[in-house]
């Protein structure tokens, strides 16, 4: 049985799923030293924000198949080093949207109206109501710094409460800001305008430090900043000296660059600065959602399924995989046969999508037929997530086209090799939606489904050489399940594809090429 193991708290019903297919440990709190002399063990590794995949836990944990994130971030997991060694990382891209949104809502208000001061100062007996005097959203302007799930959700609230909205995201259009109610400016229109600036963008290198003394120096002297995004995206030493300064009006955080947060001179400001301990995504209904949503997935690929939310498996979104499920088989099984058939090194492989296939998306099916093309160097340790790298690794330039027009069947394939023995090529099909046939190979057109073992040769199309080749398998006992020839004008080339029932026995494809009018004899498994 496979066995996972679950380092963050996460919620049972995430557990339950794990336990319906494999032996799970939760482990919370373990320092890296200890996750990496354990990590070997385990096939899936389930965690939220509290643990760090580092490059040395992916090295050590040799049976990895996946990582889940119970969350949207994966900034705590290498997914470099995890893509590199095949192992698939998951996350919930939707489970906690709402959570982390109303928390950065509580934010705005809590520090609008001074609400965890105005309650320490009751709750110490105090009747103080001159200190807390706060200020109203209604009419104040809203910066929202990334347009995604979250910030969309945050700034439809805003427009609810009155609040006049600015969006800054390079890579949404007008038309879906203003779809939302907000207007798209440039970024320093919005730290100059805003009162409240609110960030929902993930921390990538030109993320970091966003916030920062220069940026924080074009704000109002009132504006107030709330991150529940990602630590390191405000410099939190320039933050705070801005703070005290009286540059800018104050910030509420729940995210640190380290967490848990250490020594910091956020703590010792007033009620101007608002810290929460990454709560952002603490809501029970959050927990349940991440916890079922990468459970599943991590269920479903250990059962040799494929995940839904897979951050390095690039285009394989559900939609997709359903789409192209059946055509990703297809060309993984054209991609192992051309490699077969091309032998010693592949360096450039050209895929062709032809009739209803050209207008589709086309990187799910490179990939697939990438896998298939290194399977037989690889064997299992290629996968979805690293066919790609290992094949750029091995200097393998990958050509993609697309011909609409060829509509021999709804939608085939076309994939052709080119290595150090030579240049092949093969054209399959899915017939009633699901089964493979090969429509062709090496230019000459036949129509069967491949099969497990089989045998292609180029021959001369000339009487006897059925026979004769069925006499030669015969006399080493190989059973022949179907065989048909391909040809394009009588008594001219040919190729003879052929299903056997067992692998072809050492040495019997040197015996077969020396039939004459055979000129060359290839073996697949596939
Ligand atoms: N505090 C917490 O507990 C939680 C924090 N988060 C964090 O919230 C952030 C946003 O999450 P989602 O809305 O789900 O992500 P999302 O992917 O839906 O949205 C992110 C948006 O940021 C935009 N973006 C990327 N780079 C940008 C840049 N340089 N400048 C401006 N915009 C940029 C993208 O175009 C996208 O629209 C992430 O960092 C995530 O890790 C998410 C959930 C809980
Ligand atoms: O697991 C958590 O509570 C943190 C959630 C979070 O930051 C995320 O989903 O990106």
């Amino acid at each position: 049985m496979s066995k996972v193991l679950v380092s963050d708290s996460i919620d049972q019903a995430g557990i339950d799923i794990l336990s319906q297919v494999a032996t799970v440990d939760v482990k919370l709190g373990l320092k890296p030293a200890e996750l990496i002399a354990i990590i070997g063990e385990y096939d899936a590794l389930m965690i939220r924000s509290g643990t760090r995949v580092t490059q040395e836990i992916i090295d050590a944990g040799t049976q990895l198949k996946i990582i889940g994130r119970a969350g949207v971030g994966v900034d705590n997991v290498d997914v470099p080093a995890a893509t590199r060694r095949g192992i698939v990382v998951v996350n919930s891209p939707e489970g906690n949207t709402i959570a982390a949104a109303e928390h950065a809502l509580a934010m705005i208000l809590a520090l609008s109206r001074h609400i965890p001061d105005a309650n320490a100062s009751v709750k110490r007996g105090a009747w103080d109501r001159n200190s807390f005097v706060g200020a109203e959203v209604y009419k104040k302007t809203l910066g929202v710094v990334g347009l995604g799930k979250i910030g969309s959700h945050v700034a439809a609230v805003a427009k609810t409460m009155g609040m006049k909205l600015l969006a800054y995201d390079p890579f949404i259009s007008t038309e879906r800001a203003e779809q939302i109610g907000c207007q798209l400016v440039e970024l320093d229109l919005l730290f100059q305008q805003a009162d409240y600036i609110t960030l929902h963008i993930p921390k990538t290198p030109e993320t970091t430090h966003l916030i920062n003394a220069t940026t924080l120096a074009k704000m109002k002297p009132t504006a107030r900043i709330i991150n529940c995004a990602r630590g390191g995206i405000i410099d939190e030493v320039a933050l705070a000296a801005a703070i005290k300064a009286g540059k800018i009006g104050g910030a509420a955080l729940d995210v640190f660059e380290s967490e848990p947060l250490g020594e910091s001179e956020l703590r010792s400001l007033g009620k101007e600065v608002i810290l929460t301990p990454h709560l952002g995504a603490s809501t029970t209904e959050a927990q349940v959602n991440v916890a079922i949503d990468v459970a599943e997935q991590i269920r479903d690929v250990l059962l040799g399924l494929p995940a839904r939310s897979a951050v390095n498996i690039p285009g394989l979104g559900p939609d997709v995989l359903e789409e192209l499920k059946p055509y990703m088989q297809l060309a993984e099984t054209l991609g192992n046969l051309v490699g077969q058939l091309a032998g010693g090194r592949v360096e450039v492989l050209n895929i062709r999508l032809q009739g209803e296939l050209a207008t589709n998306k086309s990187q799910p099916l490179i990939v697939a037929a990438l896998k298939g093309l290194l399977y037989q160097a690889l064997r299992e340790r290629v996968n979805y997530v690293n066919a790609s790298i290992e094949a750029k690794e091995r200097g393998i330039r990958v050509i993609e086209t697309r011909d609409a027009s060829i509509r021999d069947y709804a939608g085939t394939l076309h994939l052709e090799a080119t290595g150090t023995l030579g240049t092949h090529s093969v054209t399959g099909a899915l017939l009633g939606e699901r089964e493979i046939h090969l429509t062709d190979v090496d230019g000459f057109p036949i129509n069967v489904p491949p099969s497990k073992y089989m045998l292609f040769t180029l021959h001369r199309d000339m009487p006897g050489i059925i026979g004769k080749l069925g006499s030669l398998l015969g006399s080493f006992n190989v059973n022949i399940a179907s065989m048909q020839v391909g040809r394009k004008i009588v008594r001219g080339d040919a190729v003879m594809a052929l299903s056997i029932d067992d692998p072809l026995p050492e040495g019997i494809l040197d015996e077969i090429i020396k039939v004459p009018g055979i000129r060359d004899a290839y073996t697949v498994t596939l």
